[in-house]
């Protein structure tokens, strides 16, 4: 396993040091969560009685193999814990998320959860976020207007696809990344982001994250929010 995959796991498996009997877990999406959702597993098989509501499909049909419980999010009030990765994060706490796509349900499934916990490899820390593109996913109606808007805003847009094909969400909507260079004021940004009609959800996750657990070497650094 290389550096970056090691520090990746040694987080995964700090958070999941917290999860308690009979509660909800959030399970996030991509290869950081991948280590978190198998750890959960382990849980499970081991006699914890865990019930867990997944950030995308693809999560939805690992955590199903490894017979974790799901719940949809509609079933819930909330959730206790959720654990999921990033692209970037700030000093702040404020994230980018949304490579894999899946930022619409994280987003839905942070804002349920009393805690939400970021496992990162120490690539994804940033003194000002931005560099990684904003994804913004898109009504597919919407897509021109929006594009219009963002450019507007100062990007440059990048429509996304995958293996020469548009790319769909989960949600069969499509994503624009965004680009707006360092960005000064995130939280400003994002407001602006929510006012374009047709924005489904954009990747700036602004107080949402709880603590990040970066994986650093071999040992893992803890960071709290306010
Ligand atoms: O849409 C995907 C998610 O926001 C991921 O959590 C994020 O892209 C980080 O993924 P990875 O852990 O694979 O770097």
């Amino acid at each position: 396993m290389n550096w970056s995959e090691q520090e990746k796991k040694n987080s995964a498996l700090e958070a999941v040091k917290q999860i308690k009997d009979h509660q909800i877990i959030g399970l996030g999406t991509g290869s950081t969560a991948f280590y978190a959702i198998q750890a959960v597993g382990e849980l499970v098989k081991s006699g914890m009685s865990l019930q867990a509501v997944a950030t995308s499909v693809h999560t939805e049909n690992m955590a199903a193999e490894l017979g974790i419980k799901l719940l949809k999010p509609e079933e819930v009030k909330e959730i206790d814990l959720t654990i999921d990765g990033a692209d970037e994060f700030d000093s702040a706490l404020n994230l980018i998320k949304g490579g894999g796509g899946a930022l619409f349900r994280e987003k839905i499934v942070a804002s349920l959860s009393k805690k939400e916990i970021i496992i990162a490899d120490s690539s994804k820390m940033v003194e000002r976020l931005g560099k990684f593109k904003i994804p913004v996913e898109v009504v597919p109606f919407g897509l021109s207007y929006v594009t219009q808007q963002l450019k507007k805003a100062g990007a440059i847009c990048y429509l996304r696809e995958r293996n020469d094909k548009v790319f769909l969400t989960d949600n069969q909507n499509y994503i624009i990344d965004a680009d707006f260079g360092l960005l000064d004021d995130p939280a400003a940004l994002a407001e602006k982001l929510n006012q374009i009609e047709g924005v489904v959800a954009h990747g700036l996750f602004i107080h949402l994250a709880t603590q990040v657990i970066m994986g650093k070497g071999d040992h893992v650094v803890i960071y709290d929010g306010n």
